[in-house]
């Protein structure tokens, strides 16, 4: 009768066969090209470059904001595979400048009762629906910009400069909302310029050089 192998040692090995929740080959934009990058489920990965590198473009890209040609795959599904709104539902990015399309910020968010916790994590209590976006400060838009995202529950996130324009505070309160997205096993790639930030959240960091992005890490 064969001997069972210990359970752990079976857990490594289901783990190595599985494929990396985000996939990254040959990815070109404008300014830069991303030969590999893997990110695994729960895992965070920093991405540093001077300004003006390219680093917001790659997370469009991955996004499938902007057309940019290479292979971008979700736990092995190519995002070819999928409609665009699908594909940008589960893998979400988050602009340095969020885009508001309605008047109120309550038309932003489809299920207000489930986001409110959310929310009030972000410093907002519940009057905030019916505020206009027009008298929103910049961080007051970040914070909510981000709660958006989160509510959609994405497999992926894509941060560019997530707590650019926040207090201390609000920093730490958007810091623990990562924290806990990577224990659900979602995969972050966060442009950070605060390397306190990028020390503090990520153990692997690639960078920008050459308009190249290497993944000198691997997959963990
Ligand atoms: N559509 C485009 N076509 C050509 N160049 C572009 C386009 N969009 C942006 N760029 C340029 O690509 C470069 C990279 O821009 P990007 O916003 O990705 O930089 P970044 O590394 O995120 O910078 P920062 O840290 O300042 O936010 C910039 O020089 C920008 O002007």
């Amino acid at each position: 009768m064969p001997v069972p192998a210990p359970s752990g040692r079976a857990d490594a090995a289901a783990e190595a066969q599985r494929p990396p929740r985000l996939s990254v080959r040959g990815l070109k934009t404008h300014t830069a090209t991303v030969e590999r990058l893997d990110v695994a489920a729960g895992e965070i990965v920093a991405l540093t470059g001077p300004s003006g590198s390219g680093k917001s473009l790659i997370l469009r890209a991955i996004a499938d904001l902007d057309p940019a040609p290479g292979t971008v795959l979700l736990d092995g599904t190519d995002r070819n595979a999928m409609p665009a709104p699908d594909w940008r539902r589960k893998v979400g990015y988050l602009a340095a400048e969020t885009g508001w399309w309605a008047e109120r910020v309550g038309a932003h968010f489809a299920d207000r009762a489930a986001t409110a916790p959310l929310v009030a994590r972000l410093g907002f209590d519940d009057g905030v629906w019916d505020w206009e976006i027009a008298r929103l400060s910049t961080g007051e838009k970040q914070r909510l910009g981000f709660a958006r995202l989160l509510a959609g529950a994405p497999q992926v996130l894509l941060l560019d400069e997530p707590t650019g324009a926040l207090d201390p505070e609000a920093t730490t309160s958007v810091e623990a909302l990562i924290e806990e997205r990577l224990a659900d096993g979602v995969a972050i790639i966060l442009v950070t310029h605060d390397a306190d930030q990028a020390a503090r959240l990520a153990r692997r960091h690639v960078t920008i050089q050459g308009g190249r992005v290497a993944d000198a890490g691997g997959t963990p």
